[in-house]
């Protein structure tokens, strides 16, 4: 069911007349991870900076956890968490003076402070680091440390510009597991801005692709692969034993098939491309017409192929704006 936590409407912020975010409209619920994706410059970290109140939009309203960002900006930073692509500690502290010191900046008693910091360091797994010096911290351990700052004050939302930044694969993978394990188990919502793909895809719910301020499209994967490449989301392979000389009549049958768009057959290949998966039918369709099965590929179209399209689509649309000017 719907229930709205973030609602963007019609949020834009202009330097002169350069638009850095344009018109923008959109409503994240709770519990999701969603992912804002795109290129350096895109507008998501100004987006983000107007949805915390730090910047004030040209127009438009971002509401944050029922309030106002631009006119109860302090409300919105008791229920938010943000984590900057960057994050910086006292060197000469432990993770737990740093985590302590900075649940007292965010008002937490004296009495529960010191507790939460170490319940926080074991739920992000630094629980055994919690007594050596942040300068001994190796880059991925400071993105987890930084997350504790975030969670020290249970946040309603938590917002996380680039968080994988200059992370090692390994690192980013348990960073990212950690993320969703704690939406998925505390009903917290997060917004995670980044311009790689193949992560945000692993983690977020829904996904928004922001290309020069605008977004272009939003939704689970299933439903942008389906806008771009129409009905032919998966492209299933097979590949037979016997080569087949002529078209057999059966593959007619499989064209009418509700979900399947095309059926192409080349030499030991039959290609069928569908809408929705129907892989096994497929091979079972094939098993009963007498067909030797040698291997069966399912392309899915990822993210990747996704945002290159919208790019794609989007350099035609200004060659032919730039053609006829
Ligand atoms: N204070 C400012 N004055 C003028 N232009 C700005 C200002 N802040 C941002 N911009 C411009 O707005 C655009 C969007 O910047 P923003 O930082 O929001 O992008 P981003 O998607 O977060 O990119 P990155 O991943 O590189 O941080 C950029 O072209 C940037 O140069």
């Amino acid at each position: 069911m719907d229930n709205p936590i973030i609602e963007l409407r019609g949020l834009t912020k202009s330097y002169g007349s350069f638009k850095a975010v344009d018109d923008l409209n959109l409503t994240i619920n709770k519990g999701e991870i969603f992912g804002l994706l795109g290129p350096n410059g895109a507008g998501k970290t100004t987006t983000i900076l107007m949805m915390l109140g730090l910047t004030d939009p040209t127009a438009g309203i971002a509401t944050v956890c029922g309030h106002n960002a631009t006119t109860e900006p302090l409300a919105v930073k008791r229920k938010v968490g943000y984590m900057p692509d960057s994050v910086g500690f006292y060197d000469n502290m432990t993770a737990l003076e740093n985590l302590v010191y900075i649940g007292r900046l965010n008002g937490i008693p004296e009495s529960e402070v010191h507790m939460r910091a170490l319940e926080v360091l074991d739920v992000i797994g630094l629980g055994a680091a919690a007594d050596k010096k942040t300068s001994t911290f190796s880059r991925g351990m400071k993105q987890r440390l930084g997350l504790a700052d975030v969670l020290i004050k249970k946040p309603e939302v938590i917002i996380l510009d680039e968080p994988t930044l200059g992370i090692d694969p390994s690192g980013v993978r348990e960073f990212l597991t950690m993320i969703h394990l704690l939406s998925k188990r505390e009903g917290l919502t997060v917004l995670l801005s980044s311009h790689h793909l193949h992560q945000v895809q692993q983690v977020c719910d829904r996904v928004g692709i922001f290309v020069k301020g605008k977004m272009l499209a939003e939704g689970n994967i299933d439903t942008l692969s389906r806008n771009v490449f129409g009905g032919e989301a998966y492209i299933v392979n097979i590949t037979l034993k016997n080569e087949l000389t002529s078209q057999p009549e059966y593959l007619g049958e499989l064209e009418q098939w509700q979900d399947v768009q095309r059926v192409t057959l080349s030499g030991h290949v039959l290609e069928v491309s569908c809408d929705k998966d129907v892989t096994p039918d497929i091979v079972r369709f094939a098993v009963n017409k007498g067909l030797d099965i040698m291997g069966v590929r399912k392309k899915e179209h990822g993210l990747d192929d996704i945002y290159e399209k919208y790019f794609e689509n989007d350099s035609k649309v200004k060659n032919r704006n730039e053609k006829s000017v």
